[in-house]
Order: C-alpha cells, then structure tokens, then sequence
C-alpha cells in the first residue's frame, strides 16, 4: 500500500499515531462539582512501562478505571491499539471485556469457588477458546509466574504472594497487548514485593507487553517503569524516566515529594544568589531566573561532606545513622550574619566516612546538580 494510501485511510477512520499502544487525550472526570482529573494527556508507545505514581487521592486510580472502561470520562478521549474506547464528545464507550486488556487489582480479586486453573482461564472461556487450548495457555501462564503445576489448588490454601501471581497469570494468559496494575503489590510485606516488583518487570518485558501500572511507592515505580507520571490534584505534574525525574525535577513539589533534598528560599543580594537562612553564596543558575527570589533543590547528589575550612560553607553535625553502606549526616549550617533569629538550615548528605554528632564540617556543592526553581513561593 502506498504511504498516501495509508495516511488517506488513517485519515478517514480516525487520525491516530499508530505509535501508541495506549492514548489519552485531554481527559478530565468531575464528580458533581469536584474534579478528579483536569486534562490528562498521556500516550504509551508499544511495549512500555508507564507508572502513575502520587498521593493518595490525587487520581491514578480513577484514571487507571477510565482507561479499563470502568468509569467514564466527563471530557476527553481514550484509544488504544488505535481504536477509540471512550469518547466523552460523543458518548462512545467500549466496556471493559471488549478493550482486550488484562488488570491486576491490589486485593488479587480471585473466585474463591474456582480452582486456580479456573481462575487463569477464564479470560479464555469469555473469549470461546476451546477446553484443550485453554489448558496449554493456562499452563504456560501458571509456570511464567512460577505456579507451574498449581492448576487444581483453591485460592484459599495460596499465601498472599502466590495468589497475586494467579492473579497475574490470568491478566496475560489471553496475551493481551495492555496490561493495567492496581497498586498490585501492596498488600504484600517489603522483601515480597521487592522481589516480586522485579520479576513483574521481567515478566512485562519478556512478553512484549505495554503496561500501566499505579503505585504510591516511589522505590517500585523507579524499579519498574520506563517511565513515571507524577500526579498531583487530578493532573500529571511531570511524566519521565525515573533517572531524569530525579535530575531534574519540574517544580519544588515533585522535588519534595520524591524525597530528594529540601527547597530552600535563595535570596538575590549585590548581584550573587544566597540562601535566605545560611551564610552561603551560591554558584548561579545555568539560565537567569527574572527575580530576586527563587527556590533551590539542594539535593543529596549535589552534596558532599569536607574536611572543616576545605568546602564552600561550614556546618556542624547533628546527626549521623549508617544505612549498611553509608552514612546519612544530618548538618545544620551557619546562620547568616545578619539575621535574626532564622530556622536552622539542615543538609542531608551522604557519607562514606563516620561522623559524630557535634563535629565541625565543611559541605561542598556541586553546582551542576544544584536545580532552581523561579518564583517566591516555595515550602522553605
Ligand atoms: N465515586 C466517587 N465520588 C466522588 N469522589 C470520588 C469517587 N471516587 C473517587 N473519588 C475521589 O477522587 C479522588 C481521586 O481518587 P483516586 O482513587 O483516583 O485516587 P488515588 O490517587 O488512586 O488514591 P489512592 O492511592 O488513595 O488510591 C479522591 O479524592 C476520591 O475521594
């Protein structure tokens, strides 16, 4: 087929980048007055691990249940595979057993009348695939989840971990090309879930699947996905890779709520930034910031402990706790000559060498890892 043959058929049924395994478009659902989601646009390519990661109630649920057709949305369009499945203009909606996804819920969701070969196969029953077929697929499914054998179990005689890889075996025993997690591993202690957070991935990726994948746990979202929307009051705040979340950071709330280091208030005085709150000059941001005040991301990675007189500012330790490979030292640093009485500025910063509480030492910063944020309004 001619390349203007195919843009002309794309075209007329419905303009779609057939990259996307999955896309949402200016999607929002209000309840009454409240609004739960304010224009979400998110587009997964094939094969890739999307996490929704945020506080309680900022909406990644909702979206994940928009997405599997178990809500719909107020505004906006969902597609997948290229096919619009929900389309709030015009009142389309595709349910749920018709969009070919699979879904792992936190709570497992297993028929507890049914054997464990019940449970994975009966996404193949829906879809009329005959009993011998079902059986190898059933088969295959239970041993990628390492349940090789468990077919005749009841859910009931399971550990929670075990009956959450049921559960997963059933979300792709049918192959589906979109695989959406509910917060899945939660209700499983931490060394489980660390374990199991791993294998998942594995598993998504071995079989080419693209997933969706709702968590609040930063650490499982930074282990699993390619990519991690960070949400806050119904929007997506910031969508990238774990690794450059984490170099740059969108705003002092995503800053904060990665945990990576406080925000602090800089001051602009004679031409150099300060921090408000220390006697500390700092290097300028790589691009002007319009202002005399701005909030600055002094994370853990851009600081470093020095001997005392030997770093670019002076502090004292209050506290030291080892975390089996390092130290994380706690130093407030010196208050600015002129102020009155200002909250004590307090680093965290990591150590490999032991020290005490009460010790005098020097911090070094490294400016390229400093990240500034323009504006007054910042939480320090
Ligand atoms: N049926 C409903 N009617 C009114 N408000 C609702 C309804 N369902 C959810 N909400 C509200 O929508 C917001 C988003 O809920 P959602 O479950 O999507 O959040 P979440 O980010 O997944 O949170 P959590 O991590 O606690 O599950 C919450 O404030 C919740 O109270």
């Amino acid at each position: 087929m001619s390349q203007t043959a195919i843009r002309a058929r794309n075209t007329a049924a419905d303009p779609l980048p057939a990259a996307s395994a999955v896309e949402v478009k200016g999607l929002a659902l209000t309840y009454g007055q409240n609004a739960i989601l304010r224009q979400i646009d998110l587009a997964l390519p094939p094969g890739h691990i999307q996490a929704l990661l945020g506080p309680s109630g900022c909406g990644k649920t909702t979206l994940l249940r928009i997405v599997a057709g178990l809500l719909e949305p107020t505004q906006g369009t969902v597609r997948i595979q290229g096919a619009v499945v929900a389309d709030a203009a015009t009142g389309l909606f595709v349910p749920p057993e018709r969009r070919g996804l699979g879904m792992v819920f936190q709570d497992y969701a297993l028929w507890p009348h049914l054997t464990i070969g019940g449970n994975v196969a009966f996404p193949l029953e829906m879809r009329g695939i005959p009993a011998h077929e079902r059986r190898a697929r059933v088969a295959k499914a239970l041993a990628l989840v390492g349940l090789a054998g468990f077919e005749a179990r009841s859910p009931a005689s399971l550990s929670g971990g075990q009956q959450q890889r049921v559960a997963i075996a059933r979300a792709i025993v049918a192959e589906p090309q979109l695989v959406l997690f509910d917060e899945p591993l939660s209700n499983l202690d931490k060394e489980l879930r660390d374990q199991l957070s791993m294998e998942l991935a594995a598993l998504v990726r071995d079989l080419g699947l693209t997933a969706l994948y709702v968590t609040h746990d930063q650490g499982e979202a930074f282990a699993m996905a390619d990519s991690v929307a960070i949400m806050r009051g119904g929007r997506i705040v910031q969508n990238a890779a774990p690794e450059d979340l984490v170099a740059a950071p969108a705003d002092a709330g995503v800053a904060e709520f990665l945990n990576l280091g406080p925000v602090f208030k800089a001051v602009r005085r004679e031409g150099r930034w300060r921090l408000a709150d220390a006697d500390l000059a700092l290097d300028p941001p790589s691009a002007d910031i319009a202002g005399e005040e701005a909030g600055v991301l002094l994370a853990r990675r851009a600081l470093a402990l020095a001997a005392p007189g030997a770093g670019v500012c002076e502090g004292r330790v209050v506290q030291a706790v080892f975390r089996g490979d390092h130290y994380l030292v706690t130093v407030q640093l010196a208050p600015p000559p002129q102020a009155d009485a200002p909250a004590p500025v307090e680093l965290a910063i990591v150590s490999e060498q032991r020290v005490r509480a009460g010790e005098r030492v020097g911090v070094n910063i490294l400016p390229e890892r400093l990240r500034w944020f323009a504006g007054a309004a910042v939480p320090h």
